[in-house]
């Protein structure tokens, strides 16, 4: 199992490297960067876990010796937000980064699963999907949004209202939509453990806002510093440990993520019908495989303030996927 990280020497890509690298069932770890990474990688190569750690530089083929024999490559290059930005203004530099990355992806490590975490996701991962089309090789299976973060957040935030910390590890929300600000909707009628009744709408609004908005507060407090890198690196290992156990064979992984719906045959369609539009990605429960996705679900019985939720999202998320999509031109035959 080698899983390459593209970006490695960043505030996520060093945490999440070190993530990696403790799981056992990582045998190979491969460290790409612009810059660092042979250091981080020197150092990860000294922790007493399988994994063999080799870092990369763009000189001489880096890129294409960190990406052959890959199996999950995992996207945190690029720039970070700011107080005052969105994620929609970070495109300018990271759809050429993330871009540039999928071109290599596509014609060293074709068949990898490509977990992208660089902003804004909603347009990173229609541009990955768009150069893999180009190069032929497309497959909406192997091609995901890490979306875990807003999941991690809503499981922690609703612990947070139950009063129980404790209870983080097993509280389970389904996040689905996308991965910016109204396009994040936690489906909290479905959490694993229902809300206090006592909690009134106004209070359930100020949950809401959190998690679609939970970004905002990491920014905020690190003052210019970046966004969210630790919280990222876990929800990013999480993530990753999920794809590497389905593709290792375990059944029954189900988590949220930001995929195609393009392919009828793991229910996008359905899922498109249900949202009552034509978009081609959406962040929904799915479950994986050893070829990654076998089936997207649908969003389950939702409330009618649910149902607000996702029709607002509708018009950013369409927007922000047209906009990854027209970047990479794919010739027409
Ligand atoms: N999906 C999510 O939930 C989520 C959460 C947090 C952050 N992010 C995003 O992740 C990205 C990275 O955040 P960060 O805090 O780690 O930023 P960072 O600036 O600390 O690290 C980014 C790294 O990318 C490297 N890089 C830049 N161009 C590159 C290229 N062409 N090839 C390889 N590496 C390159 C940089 O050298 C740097 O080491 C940002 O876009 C951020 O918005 C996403
Ligand atoms: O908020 C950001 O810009 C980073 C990330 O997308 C997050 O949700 O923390």
């Amino acid at each position: 199992m080698k899983a390459v990280v593209l970006g490695a020497a960043g505030g996520i890509g060093q945490p999440l490297s070190l993530l990696l690298k403790a799981n056992p069932a990582v045998t190979e770890l491969a460290l790409y960067d612009i810059v660092n990474s042979p250091g981080v990688a020197v150092d990860l190569s000294h922790i007493a876990t399988p994994a063999k750690v080799e870092g990369f530089l763009p000189p001489d083929d880096g890129l294409k010796k960190a990406l052959t024999g890959a199996n999950v490559v995992v996207i945190p290059a690029g720039i970070p937000r700011k107080p005052g930005m969105t994620r929609d203004d970070l495109f300018k530099i990271n759809a050429g980064i993330v871009r540039d990355l999928a071109t290599g992806i596509a014609t060293t490590a074709p068949k990898a699963f490509v977990l992208v975490i660089s902003n804004p996701v909603n347009s990173t991962v229609p541009i990955v999907a768009e150069v893999f089309k180009k190069h032929g090789v497309f497959d909406p299976k192997r091609i995901f949004g890490v979306t875990t973060l807003d999941v991690v957040r809503a499981s922690t935030f609703v612990s947070e209202v139950l009063g129980d910390h404790s209870l983080s590890l097993s509280v389970s929300v389904p996040v689905v939509g996308g991965h910016s600000g109204v396009t994040i909707v936690p489906l909290l009628s479905q959490s694993s453990h229902p809300l206090p009744a006592s909690l009134d709408a106004a209070a359930v609004d100020v949950l809401i806002n959190r998690i679609q908005f939970g970004g905002d507060e990491v920014v905020k407090a690190k003052d210019g510093a970046g966004s969210a890198t630790l919280s990222m690196a876990y929800a990013g290992a999480e993530f990753a440990g999920k794809v590497i156990r389905a593709v290792n064979g375990e059944k029954g992984i189900v988590t949220p993520t930001f995929v195609n719906l393009a392919s009828d045959k793991t229910g996008g369609d359905a899922l498109r019908k249900e949202i009552g539009k034509n978009l081609d990605y959406f962040s929904a429960p799915v479950e994986l495989g050893v070829d990654g996705v076998t089936k997207i679900h649908g969003l389950g019985k939702i409330t009618p303030a649910e149902k607000a939720l996702v029709d607002a999202a509708l018009p950013e998320l369409s927007a922000n996927i047209e906009k990854g999509v027209a970047f990479v031109e794919v010739p027409k035959l």
